[in-house]
């Protein structure tokens, strides 16, 4: 049996059964089963790319077997879907892929190997193309087809058109559907002022950040560098650095990030804190996610308090600081469509009915974050979601709450002045949103509002 195709397949059974996430279990599997390079790359490329396009397959599948794919016992469904992905969007070769799925089935449900032979076969015998020409003539409607095509639920193609709509760039819809489905690049923040190492001395600077860069070796370069250097998406390091020089620092400012977990930009803010002498509290609802946030910031030679407590109550005086701060992160939980690239599975786990929850947590831990705000004192409001009722309407709510209390900023002239290179950016200039397509980054919305009084 070959040893990734055991490990992909187990990784998809944890996804399925123990809602398990593909991006944290891979590796240990790998690990655990001590696979070589060549074996580890297959075995990832199987996992993300069965469950990426899992809907694209299960479309297939329902053609080429004849029934619904929720009539196929699911460790079935699963062994067809990482055969399907290696007939049409690998090179292994046909009767490998086919053989290799029948000796899976065999061991897993032993009565389906002839069923899985026989799907398989009629998959291998008509091309990519042919598959995709055949589902798109049987959709009812354009985002039916973009939905199967692209593989996302129809709900996803919907909330991204708005968004891409709501900025006059409606037209990108099918750009951003291909980016989602492609690996993004491994990102290295060099977090700034703590040592020798800069993103031009580590490898290929980013195109935007001005501290971030890619290079060949990244996880040997963070393991080398001892916390200056951390693995983080290009999109998550300009929305960290829009908070921190959205104005000049005034020595002794009091900054704070609410929802800090894992910490990723709570460590860029401790190291522009500290090159600004300013004091930084960071804050997580979740313990384990808080001690990640410790470890996060543990290159940074700055005493951050690291809180335990739910923003939506917190109080000011139990971060360390009574009359409020002036810088706040919101970095809210939210639906993460802004990264469907690197969470594989999350585009099938995510409900409608969640963004409601959301954007009613998202509103309470706004509120709160105004009330910490002293006078004059920034909120730099940020979603992984590019879903409008998560970034715009989210906005737009605690606005009409605060009236009179907060005024927009130029948001993209802050982060236009950050960047090395201009980014392309659409729609008004009170707020940010970055696309995968477009910019190479996940899609962050970035919002900076000051308090009045
Ligand atoms: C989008 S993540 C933050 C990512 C982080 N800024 C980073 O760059 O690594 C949102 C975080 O908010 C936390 N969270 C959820 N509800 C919260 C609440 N009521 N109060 C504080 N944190 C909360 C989640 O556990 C999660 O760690």
């Amino acid at each position: 049996m070959s040893p990734p195709r055991i490990v992909a397949y187990e990784v998809l059974e944890a996804v399925r059964t123990d809602e398990a996430y593909a991006n944290l279990l891979l590796p240990k599997r790998i690990e655990r089963s001590k696979l070589s390079e060549a074996d580890a790359a297959l075995a990832t490329e199987l996992t993300y790319g069965t469950l990426r396009m899992q809907g694209f397959y299960d479309a297939v599948i329902e053609l080429a077997a004849g029934r619904p794919a929720g009539r196929i016992d699911p460790p079935v469904l699963d062994v067809l879907r990482l055969g399907v992905h290696q007939l049409l969007s690998t090179r292994v070769p046909t009767h490998a892929a086919v053989n290799e799925q029948v000796v899976l089935a065999k061991r897993i449900a032993p009565a389906a190997s002839g069923f899985v032979n026989g799907v398989l076969r009629t998959v291998s015998r008509s091309s990519l193309e042919s598959w995709r020409d055949e589902l798109a003539a049987e959709m009812p409607s354009d985002d039916a087809r973009l939905a199967v095509l692209s593989s996302h639920p129809e709900w996803i193609v919907r909330a991204l058109r708005s968004a891409l709509v709501k900025e006059g760039r409606g037209d990108e819809l099918e750009a951003l559907l291909e980016a989602d489905n492609l690996a993004p690049r491994v990102n290295l923040a060099v977090l700034p002022g703590l040592g020798d190492e800069s993103p031009e001395g580590l490898g290929e600077p980013n195109r935007f950040s001005p501290i971030g860069a890619t290079a060949p070796n990244p996880i040997a370069l963070v393991a080398a560098h001892e916390g200056r250097v951390r693995v983080q998406d290009e999109g998550s390091q300009l929305a960290a650095l829009a908070l921190s020089r959205a104005a000049d620092v005034a020595p002794g400012e009091r900054w704070l990030d609410l929802c800090a977990g894992p910490g990723g930009k709570t460590a860029v803010l401790a190291a522009e804190a500290l090159a600004n002498d300013a004091a930084l509290v960071a804050n997580e609802l979740v313990p384990a996610r808080a001690e990640l946030v410790r470890r996060a910031i543990a290159g940074v030679p700055l005493e951050v308090h690291v809180a335990v407590g739910d923003g939506r109550e917190t109080d000011a005086s139990a971060l360390g600081s009574a009359d409020g701060f002036d810088r706040i992160l919101l970095d809210a939980p939210c639906t993460g469509l802004g990264a469907l690239r690197r969470r594989p599975e999350a585009r099938w786990r995510k409900q409608p009915a969640d963004v409601p929850e959301l954007t009613q947590l998202q509103g309470e831990l706004f509120d709160h974050a105004v009330r910490l705000l002293a006078p004059g004192g920034v909120l730099a409001y940020v979603t992984c979601s590019p879903h409008t009722a998560e970034t715009h309407g989210t906005l737009a709510a605690a606005l009409r709450r605060w009236e009179g209390e907060l005024e927009q900023l130029d948001t993209r002239a802050v982060v236009q002045s950050v960047v090395r290179e201009p980014l392309d950016l659409a729609g008004a200039p009170e707020t940010v949103q970055l696309w995968p397509h477009r910019h190479g980054t996940d899609a962050m919305f970035i919002a900076l509002v000051r308090r009045t009084r």
